[in-house]
């Protein structure tokens, strides 16, 4: 192997981008023994050329523009780490991809829109383009999918794959905190999106979600085609509740291909809580991925923060580096098929928290409004309470989404519900 350097352009240094200057100033004779070819930043690119960034940067060229650093002769890899499905993240990615230079992209936003663009210009230039940290953070799930994997034919993908979410999720429950506060403080860590909306809107996680069920599915990658809810209706109340009943609430991803297309949803659910998801605290991620053959397997750890991405990050470089190629999303672009969308097409059970008048005769209006939905209690608690609305929780048999979407339409425009009904599917992990 040539021990040309290889060198790169890094757009963006924020949380992701000053970890990556970090690995690379602390492990370069590392990372050049392990590729075989010494790794090193050219130059790179921020808005702010003043910003103290707590990593010397002196010895690298800078560039105001991405696009004109990707366009750089001394830059052969372009690390994305800007963020944006548009705006300068595209416009350096396509600039690079263009001109037959290797992209790395943390950008799950990007590749979740223009995924297919980019990979049919990517495998069209023979340039890599890779996103391990774009999913699931410091876990290398892409690559266990497209390569350790490769021989199976996928069954279902799922996960916990936001970190800011399930911090939230856990640090209400643990200390009882305020909602806005949880969030202030993972934003505080370098967990979220620049605009956390996406977090807890259930957006970023399903970016990861519907780039998993390209590489698993063979299908092209179809966000839009992902049934998304986010954290934002989830009380301290159901949490305790869910708790009470032997769950857990986590925002999880589901990728299978049934009958009917390709169904994909990231929603909060409920889990066992002695399993391995429901046991996931923090920042920590968790993706289930099931073959025919190998059977299930779950892959855990740091899902979001400076280090766990910047180490995706360079694991994707070093493949690089080392001559390691193979088509964006596991086969090549052109053979992706557009797979028709199946979004809540599995039945399962649902979690029912209602706010009701203690009346008498309001649990029997309750339950003929259920069963004329085709919606039948598997388990009912209804809690000691002072004053007149009664907490009241019903576990379903397994029903379908538009079902119980009906059933608590109906029961939400009772006179004797006090508070807007809440309905979480319970995901048999
Ligand atoms: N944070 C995390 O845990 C993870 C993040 N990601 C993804 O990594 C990417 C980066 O995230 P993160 O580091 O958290 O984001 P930050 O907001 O911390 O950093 C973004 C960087 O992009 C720079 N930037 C913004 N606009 C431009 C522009 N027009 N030209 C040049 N540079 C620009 C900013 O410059 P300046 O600093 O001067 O403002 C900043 O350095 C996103 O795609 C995100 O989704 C993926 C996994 C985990
Ligand atoms: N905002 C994301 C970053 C990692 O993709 C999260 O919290 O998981």
């Amino acid at each position: 192997m040539s021990n040309t350097p290889l060198r790169l352009g890094l757009a963006g240094l924020g949380t992701v981008g000053v970890g990556v200057v970090k690995i690379l100033q602390r492990h370069g004779a590392m990372l050049e023994a392990r590729c075989g070819r010494p790794v090193r930043i050219s130059a790179v690119s921020a808005r702010s050329r003043a910003r103290d960034r707590g990593v010397d940067l002196s010895a690298y060229a800078w560039e105001d523009d991405p696009v004109a650093l990707a366009r750089r002769e001394d830059v052969d890899v372009l690390v994305e780490m800007i963020g944006g499905e548009d705006g300068p993240a595209k416009a350096a990615a396509v600039a690079a991809l263009s001109a037959g230079k290797h992209v790395v992209t943390a950008n799950k936003a990007m590749l979740a829109r223009h995924g297919q663009e980019l990979a049919e210009l990517a495998e069209a230039a023979g340039a890599a383009l890779r996103f391990e940290a774009a999913v699931a953070g410091g876990i290398p799930v892409v690559k266990a999918l497209t390569e350790g994997l490769a021989a199976n034919r996928v069954e279902r993908v799922m996960g916990v794959m936001n970190g800011t979410c399930n911090y939230i999720l856990t640090q209400m429950e643990r200390t009882g905190a305020d909602y806005a506060e949880v969030l202030a403080e993972a934003q505080r860590l370098g967990y979220a999106e620049a605009d956390p909306a996406f977090d807890v809107g259930g957006v970023d996680a399903a970016h990861k979600l519907a780039l998993l069920a390209a590489a698993a599915f063979g299908t092209r990658v179809d966000f839009e085609g992902v049934a998304i809810e986010g954290i934002e209706r989830i009380s301290l109340a159901d949490i305790r509740a869910a708790r009470d009943m032997g769950y857990r609430i986590k925002l999880l991803g589901v990728a299978r291909m049934t009958e009917d297309g390709l169904e994909q949803r990231m929603t909060p659910c409920l889990v066992p809580a002695a399993s391995a998801l429901g046991q996931l605290d923090g920042v920590t991620n968790a993706v289930v991925l099931e073959g025919d053959f190998v059977g299930q397997t779950v892959f855990e750890g740091p899902g979001a923060g400076e280090g766990p991405t910047a180490s995706a990050i360079m694991a994707d470089v070093m493949d690089i580096a080392a001559g390691v190629r193979r088509p964006v999303f596991g086969a090549p672009a052109a053979r992706l098929t557009a797979a028709p969308r199946a979004m809540d097409a599995t039945p399962a059970a649902f979690y029912l928290r209602l706010t009701l008048a203690d009346a008498p005769g309001v649990l029997a209006k309750i339950a003929f409004a259920l069963g004329e939905e085709g919606v039948s209690i598997h388990r009912m608690r209804q809690y000691d309470h002072e004053g007149a609305a009664a907490p009241v929780l019903i576990v379903t048999h397994p029903a379908r989404r538009v079902d119980i979407d009906a059933a608590m339409g109906r029961i939400g425009a009772m006179d004797e519900s006090l508070a807007t009904p809440v309905a979480l599917r319970i995901e048999k992990v």
